[in-house]
């Protein structure tokens, strides 16, 4: 090969005496491909999620074409690895175009073949890859293209590819409309494993008794053998919606608060019930009324329902061992515990670096968090297997109120990937169903915390005021979407335990997922640390 181009600036032209169709078996592409031009590529993208750590290289592990009669185009498997001695897996699409309109900002390069000179970037930007991976996909119950597969799924209803365009909201992955009724999700970290979003999607789907999750229509795959495969992509019906239930609540949530600063009621005389009591609508006591409309609290109680809906069916499969329901082992424990304290270290790791970049109320929960480092490594420890009756299932893993969406009133609950942190054998394993409520309240405790933090020179009152009744208020909604929720999974056969059982286990996710958010804030917004430090401080307090 007689390519010899030198390190070249985003500006400047990589030359190979290749065409496309044998671009990959170029050594000297391959070479500057990973070592040039896929760095500054993709660490300025959303789905970027290395951004917190140094990217040591980047090696191309993997590629395989996507093809039709008319058009070629590439699937690229990329290994970064960091030199925090970890590695993440990424997909990537890739096209060749001539035209300068296709490519604009997104440009991975520009490229000159065989003295032709054109544009590197990401297929899912055209129109003609979209078409060929959703034809593929519509084209039978398996289609095999060499190590690929498309599926073709129940939800999916259409012959014909009408048309597509980018989804075009903020997300970790890249997802496409297709025919204005089905969502394409093409993941961008990926594992080598079945993605969790796309087995859930698809059990659920398979089972049918859970309505309020878009059903599954379609999935695409590589194969490397016979054990080993990587989900890139899933399909499913879109669902209608106005909007997911985090800006909904919020909207909401600003509008009572703004009541409250017009009647300026002594909000210190509203007390909060104890935590994890349940109460029924009807129980609000009219103090709580005058300030928040009942529509509200009933909001909560159809999430509270569809919430225990998906539990019990996920907790329905007596053959299927990827999701038959599990009691509590010293397995499962020793999992646990190891994973949260690993966990633990690392925040406790996190806030001491960025102790010096606090200040004010963050700064005072940062210090106390950091004195409890005891206290709170004891509650993680505190965890007996033997106590516990109920039992552990698939869970959602990563639920809180951006993962459910809202129309006419109701909620559809989407994004079954789990947390980002974990590794994907661990979003696998079966957990209590008490986890998702715990990432639900935190969700409600953001949600009620955030409308003062964003708003606070719109209020006429001390801070502590606000605070006393956003705790009034979240009590309220944990305890009325509580009572729906255990009465519904107990009626229909999942065993969460009784009372003292329930208290416990909602007890220790939420300080779990607390945990877990004070490392997400940090890594991507600091500003908002403070909620999960001040949730850790409640529940180390109570
Ligand atoms: N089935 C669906 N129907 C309608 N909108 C959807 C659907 N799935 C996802 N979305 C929209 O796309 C956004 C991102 O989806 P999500 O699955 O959370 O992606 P990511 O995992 O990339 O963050 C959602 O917040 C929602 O607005
Ligand atoms: O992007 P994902 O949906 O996978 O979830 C990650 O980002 C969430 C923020 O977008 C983060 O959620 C946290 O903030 C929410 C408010 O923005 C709040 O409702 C959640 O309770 C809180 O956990 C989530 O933890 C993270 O995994």
């Amino acid at each position: 090969m007689s390519d010899t181009n030198q390190k070249k600036d985003l500006n400047d032209v990589y030359t190979y005496n290749s065409d496309w169709s044998e671009l990959f078996e170029n050594p000297q592409f391959i070479k500057e491909f990973s070592e040039d031009i896929l760095e500054p590529y993709i660490i300025t993208k959303r789905w970027y999620g290395g951004k917190a750590s140094a990217l040591k290289y980047i090696e191309l592990v993997e590629h395989f074409r996507i093809e039709d009669e008319n058009d070629l185009f590439y699937g690229l498997v990329l290994e970064v690895n960091f030199r925090e001695a970890f590695v993440q897996n990424y997909f990537i699409p890739l096209a060749l175009v001539t035209d300068h309109n296709y490519a604009q900002e997104e440009i991975i390069t520009k490229i000159e073949l065989n003295n032709k000179q054109g544009f590197l970037i990401d297929a899912t930007l055209l129109e003609s890859f979209r078409k060929q991976i959703f034809e593929k996909i519509i084209e039978g119950a398996k289609a095999k293209y060499g190590e690929l597969e498309f599926r073709r799924g129940r939800g999916c209803k259409d012959y014909e590819y009408v048309s597509s365009k980018a989804m075009g909201v903020e997300q970790s992955n890249t997802s496409i409309i297709f025919n204005d009724k089905y969502i394409l999700k093409i993941f961008r970290r990926i594992f080598v494993d079945q993605n969790p979003d796309y087995e859930i999607n698809k059990y659920l789907t398979d089972k049918g008794v859970f309505k309020n999750t878009p059903k599954y229509s379609g999935s695409i795959t590589l194969r490397f053998s016979d054990k080993n495969v990587i989900t890139l992509a899933l399909m499913q019906r879109l669902v209608p919606n106005q909007g997911d239930a985090w800006e909904y609540f919020l909207n909401q949530l600003k509008g009572i608060y703004e009541t409250l600063n017009h009647v300026h009621p002594d909000v210190m005389q509203l007390k909060p019930i104890d935590m994890f009591d349940r109460i029924d609508i009807k129980a609000i006591p009219e103090k709580i009324r005058e300030y928040v409309p009942i529509s509200f609290f009933e909001d909560i109680v159809q999430l509270g329902l569809r919430t225990a809906q998906m539990h019990v069916a996920l907790g329905l499969e007596r053959v299927n061992m990827q999701f038959t329901p599990q009691t509590y082992s010293s397995d499962y424990s020793v999992w646990l515990k190891n994973r949260l304290i690993y966990q633990f270290e690392n925040r406790v790791n996190l806030v001491e670096n960025n102790l010096h970049k606090l200040e004010g109320l963050r700064l005072e929960l940062a210090q106390e968090f950091l004195d409890n480092k005891k206290v709170i490594r004891k509650k993680l420890l505190d965890f007996d297997e033997s106590k516990l009756k109920g039992e552990r299932i698939r869970i959602h893993g990563d639920f809180h109120l951006g993962q459910v969406l809202v129309d006419d009133g109701d909620f559809y609950i989407i994004d079954f990937e789990g947390e980002p942190e974990s590794t994907i054998r661990d979003r696998k394993v079966k957990q209590s169903p008490l986890k998702d409520v715990a990432g639900v309240f935190r969700s409600f405790n953001y949600a009620v915390y955030s409308t003062i933090f964003n708003n606070l020179e719109n209020f006429n009152y001390s801070k502590e005021e606000l605070f006393h009744f956003a705790d009034v208020l979240y009590s309220y909604m944990t305890a009325i979407f509580l009572k729906k929720y255990v009465k519904y999974v107990q009626s229909h056969n999942l065993s969460i335990g009784y009372h003292k059982e329930i208290k416990f286990m909602l007890e220790y996710c939420l300080l779990e997922k607390a945990v877990y958010e004070l490392g997400y804030e940090l890594n991507s917004r600091p500003r908002w640390a403070v909620i999960p430090l001040k949730g850790i401080s409640k529940i180390i307090n109570s």
